[in-house]
């Protein structure tokens, strides 16, 4: 009886190992099956994928970083990587709104947590950094789940590293372009102006989705439109639609190497409520994972969602909305992948 029902156990989180296609070829290693061991059973892996340790190397690299000293307001973000893996669990393999089987046309595996000093930002920057650089450094590309917006930062230092200066898309209500607080130059308000002034973003493609809200004064927006970027607001979203939007950024974009930033506050508090610091206003799910699907034939090399704070959150609302985001984000990183193999 007890061994039977050990052995269940062993069923349950065994994993098939790596195989091979007749061709050499080696077949990724996807999900757990939901249809025989039940989602809710067994420890949670962004969508029940194989860790990073059982296969040895990924396309794609699930990656949390459990960490939210650099919060303005509510703090909750270091909890947001767990609870995103958590609503996770219900993600199916097929994709139909990219016609596309991401956790087959690539390896895509959850590679842990970055431990990361809760009491010494800029000893988590630099953590945050060397973990990064050594995924990519193996040639995958990274899906991050944070965290607050601070991670952003360490991330485009080993993405650029990497790739050279990036474009970026970052969807949020903020600008996450401001100077200091308290004197303090890494925070979740300050990422993308430390990146301009490293020279690790490509300042031709910058582009911000989804800002609305209160501001300082005026010079926020003028710094922010000094340092390169483009904003479409919000509001821009709900006249123009989404259809527009996602070919405005394509334009934009056009063949750079693109990493994409998602604050969850992008939404509005009716879609992501489990957040630090939320805006009235802001977009649906819906019209944040269309603008994403526009992105397909985009260079993706690495992705982050951010600033989902499961202690605000209510009934999953955020965690599902951020799950379906990197499902979303992950798929276009996979075709890139199947892409680039094919062309090969
Ligand atoms: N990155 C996020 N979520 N928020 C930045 C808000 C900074 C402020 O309190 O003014
Ligand atoms: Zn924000
Ligand atoms: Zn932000």
């Amino acid at each position: 009886m007890e061994r039977s029902a050990l052995s269940q156990v062993t069923v349950t989180l065994g994993r098939m190992s790596t195989h091979r296609e007749p061709s050499g070829a080696a077949i990724p290693r996807g999900p757990v099956d939901s249809s025989r061991v039940p989602r809710y059973a067994g420890p949670a892996t962004f969508a029940r994928l194989p860790r990073l340790d059982e296969v040895g190397t990924a396309d794609v690299a699930v990656l949390g970083v459990p960490f939210d000293s650099g919060v303005s307001y509510r703090p909750g973000a270091r909890f947001g990587g767990n609870a995103i893996r958590e609503a996770s669990r219900l993600l199916r393999p097929y994709n139909p709104a990219q016609d596309a089987a991401p956790f087959a046309l690539a390896q895509v595996a959850d590679a842990g947590d970055v431990v990361a000093n809760p009491f010494d930002i800029g000893e988590a920057v630099r953590m945050v950094e060397a973990a990064a650089g050594e995924l990519l450094d193996t040639g995958t590309r990274l899906m991050t789940l944070g965290g607050d917006h601070t991670i952003a930062l360490p991330l485009l230092r080993a993405v650029a590293r990497r790739h050279g200066p990036v474009a970026l898309l970052h969807f949020d209500a903020h600008l996450d372009t401001w100077d200091t607080y308290f004197g303090a130059g890494y925070t979740h308000g300050t990422p993308f102006r430390r990146a301009v002034e490293e020279g690790i973003l490509d300042t031709s493609a910058l582009s911000h989705v989804g800002i609305r809200g209160p501001l300082y004064g005026p010079r926020d927006l003028d710094d922010d439109r000094k340092m390169g970027f483009g904003i479409i607001t919000a509001a821009d979203v709900l006249r123009r639609g989404v259809d527009e939007v996602a070919q405005q950024l394509r334009e934009r974009i056009g063949g750079r190497p693109l990493y994409i930033s998602v604050d969850i506050d992008v939404l509005d508090p009716a879609h992501a409520p489990g957040t630090g610091t939320p805006e009235a206003g802001g977009l649906t799910s819906r019209e944040l994972l269309e603008i994403l699907r526009g992105l397909a034939d985009c260079r993706l090399v690495s992705a982050d969602v951010v600033e989902v704070s499961p202690p605000y959150d209510h009934a999953e609302i955020t965690a599902v909305a951020a799950s379906h985001t990197a499902y979303e984000l992950t798929t276009l990183m996979s075709r890139q992948v199947a892409g680039e193999r094919a062309a090969r």
